[in-house]
């Protein structure tokens, strides 16, 4: 460890940074575990040992002085290849280990050459079939990937050419009028809105009128036109026999059949969908989900499931899952992070609860504890569970089988792992359980473990440093989030695991407009390994699809989480984890369903703004509505004492005149140390906080100071 941020590092945590290093860092892989080496050049007796951080800057505003004093010192710690205040740092040939390089580099190395070679090669290819289209800009790309407008042009024109030949002008006047009308016509319909609302809204500010155009109508509008693609691809799928399946899901005439409308309380169709989509109805997806499902519902239970209609909501439901997964990163575009868990809503609860309630009795009963139906699996004879064959020490062809406690027979509930890994440590045994005391610990576990417990000096057994036995001292803040992907024991039968550990969000770098659950983790890409010793307890770390669903039975509510996002090493950026590894079994016997599904909203935490903060009092006013609860008070306690009215009066105006001498006072006060601090700042990058004095403005006359 030779990041200081979370835990005791390493003595490498004191090495300094220099832009003319003598040392560099490596990363070297050991037996599957990561280390970083201190690699060192000829170093003179007594000299410093540094090494350049080359820091990926995480603010550009407010990075590190350097103070190596090298010739070339490039004024910072870190950024070598980043653009500084707009420009690139000059280029540091970074010091090469000696002999090959390792084994990574070189295969990107490869990897970037031959990728180049295809790359060329293809661009010939292309430019010998095709004549040469124009490359788009810069600002016609972002356009293009952001509302895909470049793949439907250009889709059009590859398709002219190699039909017949280049487009002309006419062709290409064409093709645009019809991309501008159909995004007019989406358009035209929110334009109205936004012209509604921006005359309603004249008293507001302008920059409030633009934040509301971006935040809701924007959105609105943007997600309008993709439920419109989705919308699109129903209509238009097709059965076997050629015919659009969507045709026969159009309401029936109220005439012709009233027991329609007396069946169905909810009637609905494509074309009622399409409407609502056009007049800007669906500010989410769930909106829109939940008028899809209910029209496929309807027809089921208009036709049955078993009938012909049955089966062609089985194939539109697939059409729609698909369209939504098709759109999904536009989606995730327009709605921010959630859409995941949307958009796998259907699929989760329609097709997977059906599946689960068919494999219902197949309970699975082992002695490790796992509820996965992996290899050989064998049913006792008695209560019908199955059991692994493995873990049982039992061939598949036993007759009458019963399990442990049909049959009460002494079995290790420490199960080998069968094969042992390739890569494993000669003289090593490998387990798919094992035992901490009375603790069954398990690979793909989730456990709490505690590290780097401080030692009081009346301990003298060093063992008991980090032994799970002080976990009453510690407290289960303390603990760390761990994920057991290995188990083992080593030639002297000690027990360790390998894995890998969850941060929590105030263990990520973030901005602070990022929102969190409140048990929210993220998977981190370090493993390492851990005594057995360390491990506290057992928690839980789910999917958001089945933490929605439910919670594992014989969890406590407190030991559950919740991961959507790994971070890269650094816990600077979060990436989606699209398929999460140890799937847990949501069967009944194991797995308690809630009755509806949850969703869960993030929120600031772990930023909570305190309550002073969301009143909308300002300082000023609670300081004079405090002192005039105190001259209450004071009034109060002289009561009985009767005064002149002139005198009180007098007194009052004495006291509002001291109190808005003091008022003033602060009000230089606090301008004297906003001068200074505007001062500190380099000229060239002012920050506008403006923003702050908003509330101020509304009411008064508009400040004036540029922060
Ligand atoms: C990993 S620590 C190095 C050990 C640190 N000097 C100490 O005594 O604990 C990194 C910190 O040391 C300081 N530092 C290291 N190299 C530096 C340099 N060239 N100029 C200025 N500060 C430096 C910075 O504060 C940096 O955040």
């Amino acid at each position: 460890m030779i990041d200081g941020y979370r835990i005791w590092a390493t003595l490498e945590r004191f090495v300094n940074h220099s832009c003319k290093p003598n040392c560099e860092i490596q990363k070297w892989n050991v037996n599957g575990v990561y280390r970083m080496a201190v690699v060192l050049r000829d170093i003179e007796s007594g000299e410093e040992l540094c090494y350049d951080y080359n820091f990926h800057s995480y603010n550009m505003n407010s990075q590190q002085d350097c103070m190596c004093g090298s010739e070339n010192c490039r004024g910072v710690i870190g950024g070598r290849t980043q653009r500084s205040n707009g420009h690139v740092k000059e280029k540091v040939t970074p010091l090469r280990p000696v002999g090959r390089p390792p084994k990574d580099k070189r295969k990107s190395n490869n990897k970037l050459k031959k990728f180049r070679e295809k790359q060329k090669q293809a661009q010939e290819t292309i430019a010998a079939t095709f004549p040469v289209i124009k490359p788009i800009s810069n600002k016609e790309r972002t356009m293009a990937r952001k509302y895909s407008i470049f793949l439907v042009r250009n889709l059009d024109k590859v398709r002219q050419l190699r039909t017949r030949g280049p487009m002309t002008e006419c062709d290409k006047e064409e093709s645009e009028e019809v991309v501008k009308s159909t995004a007019c016509k989406k358009r035209d319909v929110f334009i109205t809105q936004l012209t509604a609302l921006k005359t309603s809204r004249s008293v507001k500010t302008r920059r409030l009128a633009l934040a509301e155009e971006n935040s809701e109508l924007n959105q609105t509008a943007r997600l309008a036109q993709i439920l419109h693609q989705i919308l699109k691809n129903l209509v238009a799928s097709k059965g076997e026999d050629g015919k659009e399946l969507a045709s026969f899901l159009t309401l029936p005439s109220k005439k012709k059949h009233p027991e329609y409308y007396t069946v169905i309380e909810k009637p609905i169709d494509f074309h009622v969908i399409e409407k609502h989509i056009s007049q800007g109805k669906y500010t989410d997806l769930k909106e829109f989900d939940t008028d899809i499902n209910l029209l496929f519902k309807n027809a089921e239970r208009y036709c049955g499931k078993t009938s012909w209609v049955g089966n062609l909501i089985i194939k539109l439901r697939q059409v729609y899952i698909g369209s939504k997964t098709e759109v999904l990163p536009l989606l995730e575009d327009v709605l921010g992070e959630t859409v995941q868990s949307l958009v796998s809503e259907a699929d989760s609860y329609d097709f997977q609860d059906e599946k689960d309630e068919e494999d219902e009795e197949e309970v699975i009963r082992c002695v490790c504890g796992i509820f996965r139906d992996e290899g050989l699996m064998i049913q006792c004879e008695k209560c019908f569970i199955w059991q692994h064959c493995d873990c049982m020490k039992v061939k598949g062809d036993v007759e009458n089988y019963l399990c442990e406690l049909c049959n009460p027979r002494p079995v290790s509930k420490e199960i080998i792992a069968d094969p042992q890994p390739e890569d494993g440590t000669p003289g090593w045994t490998y387990y798919m359980t094992l035992m901490r005391d009375e603790l069954q610990v398990r690979v793909g576990d989730c456990v709490y473990v505690l590290r780097d417990v401080p030692m009081s000096k009346d301990i003298s057994v060093d063992s008991m440093k980090t032994s799970y036995k002080l976990v009453q001292e510690i407290g289960h803040d303390k603990l760390e989030i761990f994920r057991i992907e290995r188990l083992w024991k080593d030639g002297n039968q000690n027990k360790f695991a390998f894995g890998h550990n969850f941060y929590h969000p105030h263990e990520t770098f973030h901005e602070p407009s990022r929102k969190f659950f409140p048990n929210e983790v993220f998977r981190m890409p370090l493993y390492e390994m851990i005594p057995l010793e360390t491990i506290i307890g057992s928690c839980c770390v789910m999917d958001l699809n089945t933490y929605c669903k439910g919670r594992p039975k014989v969890m406590r509510d407190q030991d559950i989480f919740v991961c959507e996002y790994r971070l890269d090493k650094t816990a600077h950026l979060f990436y989606k984890i699209s398929k999460h590894p140890y799937a847990i079994n949501t069967k009944s016997y194991c797995f308690d369903k809630f009755p509806q599904r949850l969703n869960p909203k993030r929120t600031y935490s772990p930023h909570e703004v305190p309550e002073a903060y969301k009143t909308k009092i300002r300082p000023e006013k609670q300081i004079l509505d405090s002192s005039s609860a105190l001259r209450k008070k004071k009034r109060l306690s002289l009561k009985g004492k009767a005064k002149d009215p002139k005198v009180l009066q007098q007194e009052e105006e004495q006291y509002q005149k001291m109190e808005a001498k003091k008022v003033k006072e602060k009000k230089n006060r606090l301008d004297r140390i906003m001068l200074k601090m505007l001062s500190t700042v380099h000229t060239k990058q002012r920050i506008d906080l403006s923003y702050l004095l908003d509330c101020k403005r509304q009411s008064k006359k508009p400040h004036t100071l540029d922060v």
